[in-house]
């Protein structure tokens, strides 16, 4: 059985929708969040913690696994869900995006990318034809088509040149996908920050019948208000009965208006980047655990929240850890921050369920504060 989306309910006060995302590791609860765990790792998590703060699927990512240690290894170990031991779905990015986040010297042609790799300088290439095998070689449940993320911001002839090489190349994709698999290969729409493109590029891969779509292009330090405008103007070209996942992103302010927007997944290294400098997000907005003022602060790092790091430690612990460059004091951070978002989605499905996801966003933002966080 490949991955099967099915729509349960839309809510009545936004354009949010409830979903089930049906895939051969096992059931997503949609609007979802996916913790990023880009090299076969969540960084210091185990799969238990994962499951227990209530991961239902998670990303790695294909440039880095192919870099090292490699899709062969990875493929001869059992694939990525025996290798890292993580039974439920797993999503890989294409590497597209990494390549230009990541590799010096890069050189985009129609075949595809030439880089140097970031580890030890190689040169190394990428195409839709490579990208596709060394994803089905590493047997993730939902695999990417391999595109080319414009930067921001780009001269409106670039983005439409990338946009119109990424739909050729999404259907190269598409033939060098090996059907032996029951692995679902999405699309990814382009079109930076311009409405005809990401139409055009929305009717492109649409045509072409992918099992669901996600929106690339965002989420690459544009202003906020500028990708909820392209969400608007590619959604309405989207499919109702296929997922739509928007890349990069994971803020709880953005997963919310995403969400409303239409939008079922979301991904982003934000909480897990942010925890390992002690930065965390609570339920009354962003904290700086390691600031002084919680030296002696023998709360909970978050009062509403349930997870294991704020029913068993307090911020002063956690600060002290985090000062003496202790290990567990990152892995608490985490644990807070990848909960509070996973936690997040499951009041905002609560909130469709109940059709009150506009009412939810107020009073979120009322007590997190709508600072750009
Ligand atoms: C690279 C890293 C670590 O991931 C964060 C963060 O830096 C950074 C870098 O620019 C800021 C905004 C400052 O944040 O944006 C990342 C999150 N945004 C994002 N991830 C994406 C992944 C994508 N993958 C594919 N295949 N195609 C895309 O178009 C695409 C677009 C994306 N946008």
């Amino acid at each position: 059985m490949a991955v099967k989306y099915e729509l349960i309910k839309t809510c009545a006060q936004t354009g949010a929708r409830l979903g089930r995302l049906h895939t051969p590791h096992g059931v997503i609860d949609t609007p979802t969040f996916m913790p990023v765990g880009t090299q076969a790792s969540v960084k210091g998590m185990s799969p238990e913690e994962l499951k227990t703060l209530g991961a239902q699927i998670i990303l790695s990512n294909t440039y880095h696994l192919f870099l090292r240690p490699g899709h062969e290894l990875v493929k001869e170990a059992g694939g990525l869900h025996r290798f890292m031991n993580w039974d439920r779905p797993i999503l890989t990015d294409s590497g597209g995006f990494q390549v230009f986040s990541l590799s010096e010297m890069r050189k985009i042609t129609e075949e595809g990318v030439q880089f140097r790799s970031h580890i030890n300088g190689d040169k190394l290439s990428l195409t839709p034809e490579s990208a596709t095998q060394v994803q089905n070689a590493l047997g993730a449940d939902i695999i990417m088509a391999f595109d080319e993320c414009p930067p921001y911001p780009a001269e409106y002839e670039y983005v439409k040149q990338s946009t119109e090489r990424t739909s050729r190349w999404a259907e190269r994709c598409l033939k060098a996908h090996s059907r032996s698999h029951d692995q679902a290969l999405f699309g990814i729409v382009q079109g930076g920050m311009h409405a005809d493109l990401r139409k055009q590029s929305a009717l492109d891969l649409t045509s072409l019948d992918f099992p669901g779509y996600a929106m690339g292009g965002l989420s690459v330090g544009e202003p906020k208000h500028f990708m909820y405008e392209m969400l608007e103007e590619t959604i309405p070209y989207l499919p109702g009965n296929k997922p739509r996942y928007l890349m990069g992103v994971g803020s709880p302010d953005a997963l919310i208006e995403g969400s409303i927007r239409g939008v079922d997944m979301f991904d982003c290294v934000l909480p897990t980047r942010i925890a390992r400098n002690g930065t965390l997000m609570t339920s009354q907005g962003r904290m700086v655990v390691r600031n002084a003022k919680y030296t002696n602060d023998f709360g909970p790092m978050d009062p509403e929240c349930s997870c294991y790091a704020c029913r068993n430690y307090s911020r002063a612990y956690i600060r002290h850890l985090i000062k003496a460059d202790e290990m567990f004091g990152l892995r608490l951070t985490t644990i807070h921050n990848l909960h509070f978002l996973v936690n997040l989605m499951v009041q905002v499905r609560e909130a469709i369920r109940e059709d009150r996801l506009g009412t939810f966003r107020e009073e979120f933002f009322e007590k997190y504060g709508m600072a750009d966080n």
